[in-house]
Protein backbone atom coordinates (compact mmCIF):
# COMPACT_ATOMS: atom_id res chain seq x y z
CA UNK A 1 0.00 0.00 0.00
CA UNK A 2 1.32 3.46 -0.75
CA UNK A 3 1.95 5.59 1.76
CA UNK A 4 3.03 8.84 2.36
CA UNK A 5 6.80 9.66 2.14
CA UNK A 6 8.65 11.64 5.24
CA UNK A 7 12.05 12.72 4.70
CA UNK A 8 14.56 15.00 6.67
CA UNK A 9 16.79 17.15 5.47
CA UNK A 10 19.25 19.34 7.09
CA UNK A 11 22.80 20.38 7.81
CA UNK A 12 25.16 17.33 9.88
CA UNK A 13 25.38 17.24 13.23
CA UNK A 14 21.79 18.67 13.63
CA UNK A 15 20.20 16.00 14.67
CA UNK A 16 18.57 14.66 11.79
CA UNK A 17 18.87 10.63 12.69
CA UNK A 18 18.35 11.28 16.66
CA UNK A 19 14.44 12.74 15.24
CA UNK A 20 14.52 9.82 12.69
CA UNK A 21 14.83 7.43 16.17
CA UNK A 22 12.59 9.22 18.30
CA UNK A 23 9.93 9.01 15.25
CA UNK A 24 10.76 5.43 14.48
CA UNK A 25 10.39 4.77 18.23
CA UNK A 26 13.61 2.55 18.04
CA UNK A 27 17.01 3.23 18.85
CA UNK A 28 18.45 1.70 15.41
CA UNK A 29 21.05 4.16 14.34
CA UNK A 30 24.18 4.96 16.16
CA UNK A 31 23.76 8.43 17.02
CA UNK A 32 27.41 9.72 17.89
CA UNK A 33 28.84 13.43 18.10
CA UNK A 34 30.86 13.33 15.02
CA UNK A 35 29.40 14.46 11.79
CA UNK A 36 28.21 11.95 9.32
CA UNK A 37 28.37 9.15 11.46
CA UNK A 38 27.80 5.76 9.49
CA UNK A 39 24.30 4.91 10.19
CA UNK A 40 22.33 1.51 9.32
CA UNK A 41 19.34 2.49 8.92
CA UNK A 42 17.62 5.30 6.79
CA UNK A 43 14.44 4.17 6.10
CA UNK A 44 11.65 3.12 7.99
CA UNK A 45 7.85 2.84 8.80
CA UNK A 46 6.03 5.18 11.02
CA UNK A 47 2.51 5.96 12.46
CA UNK A 48 0.56 8.73 14.39
CA UNK A 49 -3.15 8.83 14.62
CA UNK A 50 -3.94 6.32 12.36
CA UNK A 51 -1.75 8.10 9.27
CA UNK A 52 0.73 6.03 8.36
CA UNK A 53 3.82 7.13 6.58
CA UNK A 54 7.52 6.18 5.80
CA UNK A 55 10.55 7.90 6.74
CA UNK A 56 13.81 8.62 5.55
CA UNK A 57 16.77 10.19 6.66
CA UNK A 58 18.69 11.64 3.84
CA UNK A 59 21.88 11.84 5.95
CA UNK A 60 22.71 8.55 5.66
CA UNK A 61 23.01 8.95 2.65
CA UNK A 62 26.58 9.92 2.18
CA UNK A 63 28.71 10.74 -0.63
CA UNK A 64 32.43 10.42 0.51
CA UNK A 65 34.79 12.55 -0.79
CA UNK A 66 32.12 15.74 -1.93
CA UNK A 67 31.91 19.50 -0.86
CA UNK A 68 30.07 20.15 1.92
CA UNK A 69 27.76 21.27 -0.07
CA UNK A 70 27.40 19.37 -2.81
CA UNK A 71 26.24 16.12 -0.37
CA UNK A 72 23.72 18.53 1.41
CA UNK A 73 22.54 19.43 -2.39
CA UNK A 74 22.15 15.64 -3.25
CA UNK A 75 20.52 14.57 0.26
CA UNK A 76 18.01 17.32 -0.63
CA UNK A 77 17.60 16.17 -3.85
CA UNK A 78 16.97 13.19 -2.73
CA UNK A 79 14.23 14.59 -0.78
CA UNK A 80 13.02 16.37 -3.19
CA UNK A 81 12.55 13.09 -5.72
CA UNK A 82 10.86 10.94 -3.04
CA UNK A 83 9.36 12.56 -0.20
CA UNK A 84 5.39 14.21 0.33
CA UNK A 85 6.47 16.27 3.05
CA UNK A 86 10.12 17.55 3.83
CA UNK A 87 11.49 18.06 7.53
CA UNK A 88 14.17 20.91 7.31
CA UNK A 89 15.78 20.45 10.41
CA UNK A 90 17.94 23.53 12.10
CA UNK A 91 19.48 23.81 15.05
CA UNK A 92 18.07 26.16 18.22
CA UNK A 93 21.64 26.66 19.26
CA UNK A 94 23.66 28.25 16.07
CA UNK A 95 20.87 30.13 14.40
CA UNK A 96 20.42 29.92 11.38
CA UNK A 97 23.80 29.45 8.93
CA UNK A 98 24.55 29.97 5.28
CA UNK A 99 24.13 26.21 4.67
CA UNK A 100 20.96 26.83 6.04
CA UNK A 101 20.16 29.05 3.64
CA UNK A 102 21.21 27.33 1.21
CA UNK A 103 19.05 23.79 2.12
CA UNK A 104 16.03 26.98 1.78
CA UNK A 105 16.90 28.48 -1.19
CA UNK A 106 16.69 24.85 -2.99
CA UNK A 107 13.66 23.66 -1.31
CA UNK A 108 11.51 27.08 -1.91
CA UNK A 109 12.13 26.41 -5.45
CA UNK A 110 10.83 22.98 -5.40
CA UNK A 111 7.45 23.95 -4.57
CA UNK A 112 7.31 20.72 -1.95
CA UNK A 113 5.65 20.53 1.53
CA UNK A 114 7.86 21.82 3.85
CA UNK A 115 7.93 21.64 8.00
CA UNK A 116 10.33 23.62 9.39
CA UNK A 117 11.60 22.12 12.98
CA UNK A 118 14.35 23.88 15.33
CA UNK A 119 16.20 21.19 17.51
CA UNK A 120 18.21 21.30 20.56
CA UNK A 121 15.22 23.56 21.99
CA UNK A 122 15.76 21.72 25.17
CA UNK A 123 14.91 24.48 27.50
CA UNK A 124 12.72 27.27 27.65
CA UNK A 125 15.11 30.34 26.70
CA UNK A 126 15.85 28.03 23.84
CA UNK A 127 11.94 27.40 22.51
CA UNK A 128 12.20 31.41 22.95
CA UNK A 129 15.06 31.62 20.58
CA UNK A 130 13.23 29.80 17.65
CA UNK A 131 11.46 32.78 16.23
CA UNK A 132 14.20 33.76 14.60
CA UNK A 133 13.81 31.21 12.35
CA UNK A 134 10.23 32.74 10.85
CA UNK A 135 13.07 34.51 8.57
CA UNK A 136 13.63 30.85 7.07
CA UNK A 137 10.12 31.47 5.39
CA UNK A 138 8.96 28.26 6.25
CA UNK A 139 6.10 29.41 8.58
CA UNK A 140 5.90 28.47 11.99
CA UNK A 141 9.52 26.73 13.55
CA UNK A 142 8.30 24.11 15.38
CA UNK A 143 10.48 23.50 18.66
CA UNK A 144 11.66 19.66 18.95
CA UNK A 145 14.65 18.22 21.43
CA UNK A 146 15.73 15.33 20.15
CA UNK A 147 17.63 14.15 22.99
CA UNK A 148 14.64 15.46 25.41
CA UNK A 149 12.02 14.37 23.03
CA UNK A 150 9.82 16.67 23.69
CA UNK A 151 8.21 18.65 20.76
CA UNK A 152 7.65 15.34 19.02
CA UNK A 153 3.69 15.10 18.75
CA UNK A 154 3.59 18.84 17.38
CA UNK A 155 6.16 18.32 14.86
CA UNK A 156 4.22 15.33 14.06
CA UNK A 157 1.07 17.24 13.97
CA UNK A 158 2.22 19.68 11.35
CA UNK A 159 3.62 16.79 8.75
CA UNK A 160 0.41 14.66 8.75
CA UNK A 161 -1.50 18.06 8.64
CA UNK A 162 0.22 18.07 4.78
CA UNK A 163 -0.15 14.67 3.84
CA UNK A 164 -1.71 14.59 0.44
CA UNK A 165 -5.73 14.20 0.97
CA UNK A 166 -6.04 12.05 -2.27
CA UNK A 167 -7.60 8.89 -1.49
CA UNK A 168 -5.94 5.59 -3.14
CA UNK A 169 -7.31 4.19 -5.74
CA UNK A 170 -9.54 1.39 -4.63
CA UNK A 171 -10.78 0.04 -8.09
CA UNK A 172 -7.40 -0.89 -8.85
CA UNK A 173 -7.16 -4.65 -9.24
CA UNK A 174 -3.75 -4.55 -10.51
CA UNK A 175 -1.23 -7.07 -9.03
CA UNK A 176 1.68 -4.64 -8.30
CA UNK A 177 5.07 -5.99 -8.35
CA UNK A 178 8.96 -4.95 -8.03
CA UNK A 179 12.41 -6.17 -9.58
CA UNK A 180 14.85 -5.95 -6.85
CA UNK A 181 18.45 -6.57 -7.14
CA UNK A 182 22.05 -4.97 -7.62
CA UNK A 183 23.20 -2.96 -10.27
CA UNK A 184 23.90 -5.02 -13.48
CA UNK A 185 21.96 -8.30 -12.58
CA UNK A 186 19.30 -7.30 -15.71
CA UNK A 187 16.26 -5.92 -13.69
CA UNK A 188 15.64 -3.28 -16.59
CA UNK A 189 16.61 -6.43 -19.69
CA UNK A 190 14.33 -7.99 -18.22
CA UNK A 191 11.64 -5.27 -17.68
CA UNK A 192 12.00 -4.63 -20.93
CA UNK A 193 11.78 -8.25 -21.96
CA UNK A 194 8.36 -8.54 -20.48
CA UNK A 195 7.03 -5.98 -21.40
CA UNK A 196 8.21 -6.41 -25.19
CA UNK A 197 5.99 -9.64 -25.36
CA UNK A 198 3.73 -10.03 -27.79
CA UNK A 199 1.07 -11.41 -25.63
CA UNK A 200 1.63 -8.46 -23.18
CA UNK A 201 -0.46 -5.12 -23.79
CA UNK A 202 0.89 -2.14 -22.02
CA UNK A 203 -1.72 -0.10 -21.18
CA UNK A 204 -0.54 2.65 -19.57
CA UNK A 205 2.65 4.65 -18.34
CA UNK A 206 1.92 7.10 -15.48
CA UNK A 207 3.98 9.10 -13.69
CA UNK A 208 2.66 9.83 -10.05
CA UNK A 209 3.07 12.57 -7.56
CA UNK A 210 6.70 11.41 -6.80
CA UNK A 211 7.95 11.13 -10.08
CA UNK A 212 8.27 7.57 -10.44
CA UNK A 213 7.27 5.90 -13.46
CA UNK A 214 4.93 3.10 -12.69
CA UNK A 215 3.58 0.29 -15.86
CA UNK A 216 0.35 -1.06 -16.15
CA UNK A 217 -0.14 -4.02 -18.33
CA UNK A 218 -2.41 -7.28 -18.96
CA UNK A 219 -1.47 -10.51 -19.87
CA UNK A 220 -2.89 -13.29 -21.67
CA UNK A 221 -5.48 -14.24 -19.61
CA UNK A 222 -6.51 -10.34 -18.82
CA UNK A 223 -4.66 -10.03 -15.39
CA UNK A 224 -4.01 -6.49 -14.95
CA UNK A 225 -0.59 -6.20 -13.82
CA UNK A 226 1.32 -2.80 -12.03
CA UNK A 227 4.84 -2.77 -12.30
CA UNK A 228 6.68 -0.67 -9.79
CA UNK A 229 9.41 1.58 -10.58
CA UNK A 230 12.69 0.98 -8.85
CA UNK A 231 16.43 2.82 -9.22
CA UNK A 232 18.16 1.29 -11.45
CA UNK A 233 15.17 0.46 -13.77
CA UNK A 234 14.37 4.34 -14.84
CA UNK A 235 17.38 6.45 -14.40
CA UNK A 236 17.24 9.97 -13.76
CA UNK A 237 20.45 10.71 -14.48
CA UNK A 238 21.36 11.99 -10.77
CA UNK A 239 24.60 11.44 -9.53
CA UNK A 240 23.85 9.47 -6.14
CA UNK A 241 21.46 6.98 -7.89
CA UNK A 242 24.93 4.91 -7.56
CA UNK A 243 25.53 4.86 -4.41
CA UNK A 244 24.19 1.82 -2.69
CA UNK A 245 22.16 3.87 0.23
CA UNK A 246 19.87 5.08 -1.86
CA UNK A 247 19.47 2.05 -4.04
CA UNK A 248 18.85 0.08 -1.23
CA UNK A 249 16.41 2.97 0.40
CA UNK A 250 14.63 3.15 -3.42
CA UNK A 251 14.26 -0.66 -3.13
CA UNK A 252 12.63 -0.69 0.05
CA UNK A 253 10.12 1.97 -0.66
CA UNK A 254 8.77 0.14 -3.91
CA UNK A 255 8.72 -3.08 -2.07
CA UNK A 256 6.32 -1.34 0.55
CA UNK A 257 4.46 -0.83 -2.65
CA UNK A 258 4.52 -4.20 -3.85
CA UNK A 259 2.25 -7.46 -3.26
CA UNK A 260 5.17 -9.46 -4.83
CA UNK A 261 8.76 -8.94 -5.35
CA UNK A 262 11.02 -10.16 -8.31
CA UNK A 263 14.30 -10.74 -6.59
CA UNK A 264 16.60 -10.88 -9.12
CA UNK A 265 19.99 -12.70 -8.68
CA UNK A 266 22.74 -13.58 -11.37
CA UNK A 267 22.77 -17.05 -12.43
CA UNK A 268 26.59 -16.27 -13.70
CA UNK A 269 27.34 -14.50 -9.99
CA UNK A 270 25.77 -15.70 -7.58
CA UNK A 271 24.63 -14.66 -4.58
CA UNK A 272 26.23 -11.52 -2.89
CA UNK A 273 25.93 -9.48 0.30
CA UNK A 274 23.83 -6.65 -0.96
CA UNK A 275 21.05 -9.18 -2.29
CA UNK A 276 20.46 -10.14 0.82
CA UNK A 277 20.00 -7.37 2.40
CA UNK A 278 16.98 -6.21 0.36
CA UNK A 279 15.65 -9.87 0.01
CA UNK A 280 15.88 -9.92 3.78
CA UNK A 281 13.52 -6.11 3.86
CA UNK A 282 11.10 -8.14 1.38
CA UNK A 283 10.35 -11.24 3.53
CA UNK A 284 9.99 -8.51 6.58
CA UNK A 285 7.34 -6.69 4.97
CA UNK A 286 5.51 -10.00 4.50
CA UNK A 287 5.60 -9.49 0.06
CA UNK A 288 5.03 -12.26 -2.13
CA UNK A 289 9.29 -13.51 -3.40
CA UNK A 290 9.84 -15.07 -6.45
CA UNK A 291 13.16 -15.28 -7.07
CA UNK A 292 14.78 -14.70 -10.71
CA UNK A 293 18.01 -16.37 -11.51
CA UNK A 294 18.96 -14.49 -14.54
CA UNK A 295 21.51 -14.31 -17.80
CA UNK A 296 21.01 -18.25 -17.55
CA UNK A 297 22.11 -18.53 -20.84
CA UNK A 298 25.61 -17.70 -19.86
CA UNK A 299 25.76 -20.44 -17.73
CA UNK A 300 27.42 -24.01 -18.52
CA UNK A 301 25.02 -26.19 -17.82
CA UNK A 302 24.33 -29.70 -17.61
CA UNK A 303 21.88 -32.20 -16.44
CA UNK A 304 22.85 -31.54 -12.26
CA UNK A 305 23.30 -27.60 -13.10
CA UNK A 306 20.12 -25.82 -11.98
CA UNK A 307 20.14 -28.45 -8.95
CA UNK A 308 23.02 -27.67 -8.01
CA UNK A 309 22.50 -24.18 -7.78
CA UNK A 310 18.91 -24.42 -6.38
CA UNK A 311 20.80 -26.18 -3.20
CA UNK A 312 23.26 -23.77 -2.99
CA UNK A 313 20.63 -20.58 -2.82
CA UNK A 314 18.56 -22.34 -0.40
CA UNK A 315 21.69 -23.03 1.65
CA UNK A 316 22.63 -19.39 1.74
CA UNK A 317 18.80 -17.96 2.08
CA UNK A 318 17.03 -20.46 4.54
CA UNK A 319 14.08 -17.86 5.25
CA UNK A 320 13.23 -17.78 1.92
CA UNK A 321 12.19 -21.41 1.68
CA UNK A 322 9.19 -20.86 0.36
CA UNK A 323 10.29 -18.44 -3.12
CA UNK A 324 9.96 -20.28 -5.55
CA UNK A 325 13.32 -19.90 -7.98
CA UNK A 326 12.85 -19.73 -12.01
CA UNK A 327 16.14 -19.54 -14.48
CA UNK A 328 15.32 -17.30 -16.82
CA UNK A 329 17.54 -15.14 -19.33
CA UNK A 330 16.26 -11.75 -20.38
CA UNK A 331 18.74 -12.39 -23.94
CA UNK A 332 16.59 -15.44 -24.87
CA UNK A 333 13.83 -14.64 -23.40
CA UNK A 334 14.10 -18.30 -21.74
CA UNK A 335 11.02 -19.13 -19.47
CA UNK A 336 9.66 -15.23 -19.28
CA UNK A 337 6.75 -16.51 -20.33
CA UNK A 338 6.23 -18.14 -16.88
CA UNK A 339 6.62 -14.97 -14.77
CA UNK A 340 3.14 -13.13 -14.94
CA UNK A 341 1.68 -16.66 -14.06
CA UNK A 342 3.61 -16.96 -11.07
CA UNK A 343 3.43 -13.77 -9.88
CA UNK A 344 -0.35 -14.36 -10.43
CA UNK A 345 -0.22 -17.31 -8.30
CA UNK A 346 1.92 -15.85 -5.29
CA UNK A 347 -0.67 -13.32 -4.97
CA UNK A 348 -3.05 -15.46 -4.70
CA UNK A 349 -1.55 -17.41 -2.13
CA UNK A 350 -0.95 -14.04 -0.28
CA UNK A 351 -4.60 -13.39 0.12
CA UNK A 352 -5.92 -17.22 0.71
CA UNK A 353 -8.18 -17.89 4.09
CA UNK A 354 -8.40 -21.01 5.41
CA UNK A 355 -11.12 -21.83 7.88
CA UNK A 356 -10.79 -21.94 11.41
CA UNK A 357 -12.26 -25.48 11.08
CA UNK A 358 -9.64 -27.01 8.52
CA UNK A 359 -7.11 -24.97 10.30
CA UNK A 360 -7.87 -27.05 13.82
CA UNK A 361 -8.11 -30.50 12.33
CA UNK A 362 -4.34 -29.79 10.79
CA UNK A 363 -3.51 -28.62 14.17
CA UNK A 364 -4.60 -31.46 15.68
CA UNK A 365 -3.13 -33.82 12.93
CA UNK A 366 0.40 -32.00 13.92
CA UNK A 367 0.00 -32.55 17.40
CA UNK A 368 -0.42 -35.80 17.03
CA UNK A 369 2.59 -35.85 14.18
CA UNK A 370 5.03 -34.46 16.82
CA UNK A 371 3.65 -33.55 20.56
CA UNK A 372 4.26 -30.26 21.66
CA UNK A 373 7.37 -29.69 23.27
CA UNK A 374 8.40 -30.17 27.23
CA UNK A 375 10.13 -27.33 28.15
CA UNK A 376 11.89 -27.85 32.06
CA UNK A 377 8.83 -29.86 33.06
CA UNK A 378 6.68 -27.67 31.28
CA UNK A 379 4.42 -28.82 28.43
CA UNK A 380 3.26 -26.46 25.88
CA UNK A 381 -0.46 -26.48 24.67
CA UNK A 382 -1.72 -25.52 21.30
CA UNK A 383 -5.45 -24.72 22.30
CA UNK A 384 -6.55 -23.05 18.84
CA UNK A 385 -5.44 -21.57 15.38
CA UNK A 386 -7.51 -19.17 13.22
CA UNK A 387 -6.12 -17.03 9.74
CA UNK A 388 -6.16 -13.57 11.30
CA UNK A 389 -4.68 -11.51 8.21
CA UNK A 390 -3.64 -12.15 4.69
CA UNK A 391 -0.70 -10.34 2.48
CA UNK A 392 0.71 -12.02 4.26
CA UNK A 393 -1.24 -15.01 5.97
CA UNK A 394 -1.10 -14.39 9.43
CA UNK A 395 -2.13 -17.05 12.32
CA UNK A 396 -2.95 -16.54 15.90
CA UNK A 397 -2.41 -19.85 17.62
CA UNK A 398 -3.62 -19.98 21.65
CA UNK A 399 -1.51 -21.52 23.92
CA UNK A 400 -1.33 -22.08 27.53
CA UNK A 401 2.46 -20.28 27.65
CA UNK A 402 3.80 -18.19 24.61
CA UNK A 403 6.92 -18.70 26.15
CA UNK A 404 6.65 -22.29 25.79
CA UNK A 405 6.33 -21.62 22.23
CA UNK A 406 9.63 -22.18 20.89
CA UNK A 407 11.25 -21.42 17.49
CA UNK A 408 11.17 -25.01 16.44
CA UNK A 409 7.66 -26.09 16.67
CA UNK A 410 6.70 -22.67 15.16
CA UNK A 411 8.55 -23.99 12.22
CA UNK A 412 6.88 -27.16 12.32
CA UNK A 413 3.74 -25.66 12.51
CA UNK A 414 4.41 -23.58 9.60
CA UNK A 415 5.49 -26.00 7.47
CA UNK A 416 2.51 -27.93 8.24
CA UNK A 417 0.44 -25.14 6.97
CA UNK A 418 2.67 -25.14 4.31
CA UNK A 419 2.38 -28.84 3.67
CA UNK A 420 -1.64 -28.82 3.35
CA UNK A 421 -2.26 -25.22 1.38
CA UNK A 422 -0.42 -23.85 -0.67
CA UNK A 423 1.16 -20.81 0.74
CA UNK A 424 4.05 -21.06 -2.05
CA UNK A 425 5.72 -17.66 -2.74
CA UNK A 426 4.69 -15.92 0.14
CA UNK A 427 6.19 -15.42 3.96
CA UNK A 428 3.63 -16.52 6.61
CA UNK A 429 2.90 -15.05 10.35
CA UNK A 430 2.69 -17.44 13.05
CA UNK A 431 1.51 -15.17 16.58
CA UNK A 432 1.14 -17.18 19.60
CA UNK A 433 -0.82 -15.85 22.29
CA UNK A 434 -1.82 -16.92 25.52
CA UNK A 435 -5.35 -18.63 26.43
CA UNK A 436 -7.03 -16.45 28.77
N1 LIG B 1 21.33 19.16 23.12
C1 LIG B 1 20.79 18.45 22.16
N2 LIG B 1 21.57 17.67 21.41
C2 LIG B 1 21.00 16.95 20.43
C3 LIG B 1 19.61 16.98 20.18
N3 LIG B 1 19.34 16.16 19.13
C4 LIG B 1 20.53 15.63 18.77
N4 LIG B 1 21.53 16.09 19.54
C5 LIG B 1 22.95 15.75 19.46
O1 LIG B 1 23.49 16.25 18.25
C6 LIG B 1 24.49 15.36 17.73
C7 LIG B 1 24.18 15.02 16.28
O2 LIG B 1 22.98 14.27 16.20
P1 LIG B 1 22.65 13.32 14.96
O3 LIG B 1 21.28 12.87 15.15
O4 LIG B 1 23.72 12.34 14.72
O5 LIG B 1 22.72 14.42 13.79
P2 LIG B 1 22.54 14.23 12.21
O6 LIG B 1 21.92 15.48 11.70
O7 LIG B 1 21.85 12.97 11.90
O8 LIG B 1 24.03 14.19 11.77
P3 LIG B 1 24.73 13.64 10.41
O9 LIG B 1 24.82 12.17 10.60
O10 LIG B 1 26.05 14.31 10.45
O11 LIG B 1 23.89 14.05 9.26
C8 LIG B 1 24.50 14.17 18.67
O12 LIG B 1 25.54 14.35 19.58
C9 LIG B 1 23.17 14.25 19.39
O13 LIG B 1 23.21 13.69 20.67
C10 LIG B 1 18.80 17.83 21.01
O14 LIG B 1 17.60 17.92 20.88
N5 LIG B 1 19.45 18.53 21.97
N1 LIG C 1 23.80 -12.73 -21.52
C1 LIG C 1 22.87 -12.04 -20.86
N2 LIG C 1 23.09 -10.75 -20.57
C2 LIG C 1 22.13 -10.08 -19.92
C3 LIG C 1 20.91 -10.69 -19.54
N3 LIG C 1 20.17 -9.76 -18.90
C4 LIG C 1 20.88 -8.63 -18.88
N4 LIG C 1 22.07 -8.80 -19.51
C5 LIG C 1 23.14 -7.81 -19.66
O1 LIG C 1 23.57 -7.42 -18.36
C6 LIG C 1 23.88 -6.03 -18.33
C7 LIG C 1 23.08 -5.34 -17.24
O2 LIG C 1 21.71 -5.39 -17.57
P1 LIG C 1 20.67 -4.30 -17.04
O3 LIG C 1 19.34 -4.72 -17.51
O4 LIG C 1 21.11 -2.93 -17.37
O5 LIG C 1 20.82 -4.52 -15.49
P2 LIG C 1 20.12 -3.75 -14.29
O6 LIG C 1 19.92 -4.73 -13.21
O7 LIG C 1 18.94 -3.01 -14.77
O8 LIG C 1 21.27 -2.79 -13.89
P3 LIG C 1 21.21 -1.36 -13.17
O9 LIG C 1 20.44 -0.49 -14.11
O10 LIG C 1 22.64 -0.98 -13.06
O11 LIG C 1 20.54 -1.58 -11.86
C8 LIG C 1 23.59 -5.50 -19.73
O12 LIG C 1 24.80 -5.48 -20.43
C9 LIG C 1 22.63 -6.54 -20.30
O13 LIG C 1 22.72 -6.62 -21.69
C10 LIG C 1 20.72 -12.07 -19.87
O14 LIG C 1 19.71 -12.70 -19.56
N5 LIG C 1 21.74 -12.69 -20.52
Amino acid sequence: MARPVVAIVGRPNVGKSTIFNRIARERIAIVEDTPGVTRDRIYTHSIWLNHEFSLIDTGGIEFADQPFMTQIRNQVDIAIDEADVIVFLVNAREGITDADEKIAQILYRAHKKVVLAVNKADNPEQRQDIYDFYALGFGDPVPVSGTQGTGLGDLLDAIVAEFPTEIEDDDDQSIKFSLIGRPNVGKSSLVNAMLGEDRVIVSEIEGTTRDAIDTKFTDESGQEFTMIDTAGIRKRGRVYEATEKYAVMRAQSAIDRSDVVLFVIDGKDGLREQDKKVAGYAHEAGCGIIIVVNKWDLVKKDTKTMAEFTEKLRGELQYLEYAPIVFVSALTKQRLIQLPEMIKTVSENQQRRVQSSVLNDVLLKAVAITPTPNVKGHRLRVYYLTQVAIKPPTFVVFVNDPDLFHFSYQRFLINQLRQTFDFAGTPIRLIARKRK
